[in-house]
């Protein structure tokens, strides 16, 4: 039988071997640190911007390529994420603006993008994270363009027609929401709170389980959970982690109406990476009101088999009944096909503008 005194021998010995160990990681971190700041000058002198997409997700592909299973991958991509955010942000300090307060989706969003390390600053409107970019008060931003369920976000929509921003990412969270408020208890529930898109996303669970209760629209799920957090009879629904931040009680958890409920962000900045091989380009674009124009200005992409990902129109509004398109297509915009192709587009169509090629995020299961 192993003593008390055998196993606090033997763990001292493994421990010993694990601070050896950790110490050398942290060497090495060191060494990765050095590499990227001297990456950083010579991008800081050549006007390039630090972060660079199309690397990363190479840096990703890499190590877990490198890894052969042994360590669990989703926790070795969850350090390298951390580490790749620290080595980007000491090259230059970055401020990433996402609609706040702290504890969004927008904000977990943002954090999955981007990491701990840069300066996250919440601001209580989209069109500010917009806004931001634009005028250079932020590097970048974070923006959520559609939920799988209830479609695509019109502020989103309508800030990349207003704005001279560039998309240079996405990133798809998934969703599941929480009810909560104070007491933990479904009975003391009056009203219930959130940001629209949540409110829709839970209308069914909402009427099955609290039929007849008011609900009201705020400006962010993390909003609704502070409110909650002062009015007993209020509950919000929210990130679950929200729940912890604002000290409120869950009462019930994935009210979410459909399995899978994803949001797909993207990320603003003034600039767009290099192609990866699995990229995508999103365009807006003013088509001339006669028949079939659409199928006319699009023809050239499907003459060349080149996929569209996304098609959504939203209305100009000075001219009733007129429309723009947003067209998401697979390419990156340096690819010769595509640039031959939307070349074609611009020409058939009234105007068009270039939102941005990037790489593209992976859908991830919940
Ligand atoms: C170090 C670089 O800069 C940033 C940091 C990276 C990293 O830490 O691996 C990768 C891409 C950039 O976002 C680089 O471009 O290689």
């Amino acid at each position: 039988m192993t003593t008390e005194t055998d196993l606090s021998k033997r763990l001292r010995e493994l421990r010993a071997r694990i601070d050896a160990v950790d110490g050398e990681i942290v060497r090495l971190l060191k060494e990765r640190l050095d590499v990227a700041l001297e990456i950083g000058r010579a991008k800081a002198e050549a006007g390039q911007d630090p972060l660079d997409p199309a690397r990363e997700q190479e840096v990703i592909r890499n190590i877990l390529s490198r890894n052969g299973g042994a360590f669990p991958a989703e926790s070795l991509k969850a350090v390298f994420t951390e580490i790749i955010s620290a080595c980007r942000n000491a090259q230059r300090p970055e401020r990433v603006g996402y609609l706040g307060p702290e504890g969004t989706f927008s904000h977990l969003a943002a954090t999955r993008f981007f990491g701990h390390a840069p300066e996250l600053l919440p601001v209580p409107e989209i069109t500010e994270v917009f806004d931001g970019v634009a005028r250079g008060r932020m590097d970048h931003g974070v923006v959520p363009i559609e939920n799988s369920v209830e479609g695509s976000v019109a502020q989103t929509l309508d800030g990349l027609v207003e704005f001279d921003v560039k998309v240079c990412g996405e990133v798809f969270l998934p969703v599941s929401h929480a009810l909560m408020n104070r007491s933990g208890r479904l009975e003391d529930i009056r009203r219930v709170l959130s940001h629209a898109q949540s409110l829709a996303q839970c209308r069914m669970w909402l009427r099955r389980n609290l039929p007849g209760i008011p609900v009201e629209a705020v400006g962010s799920t993390a909003q609704a959970a502070a409110r909650a957090a002062e009015d007993p009879g209020a509950a919000a629904i929210a990130a679950p982690a929200a729940a912890e931040r604002f000290g409120l009680r869950i009462v019930a958890e994935g009210i979410e109406d459909y399995a899978g409920n994803t949001t797909r962000f993207l990320v603003l900045g003034r600039n767009c990476p290099g192609p990866t091989g699995n990229d995508k380009t999103s365009l807006l674009l003013s088509l001339e009101n006669r028949p079939g124009a659409l199928y006319r200005t699009l023809k050239p992409l499907a003459d060349r088999s080149i996929n569209l990902t996304k098609i959504q129109s939203r209305p100009v509004k000075n001219e009733p009944w007129r429309y723009l398109f947003f067209v998401d297509l697979a390419g990156h915009l340096s690819d010769p096909d595509i640039r031959d192709g939307v070349a074609a587009v611009e020409e058939g169509c009234a105007s068009l503008k270039w939102l941005g090629s990037y790489p593209a995020g992976e859908p991830l299961a919940a």
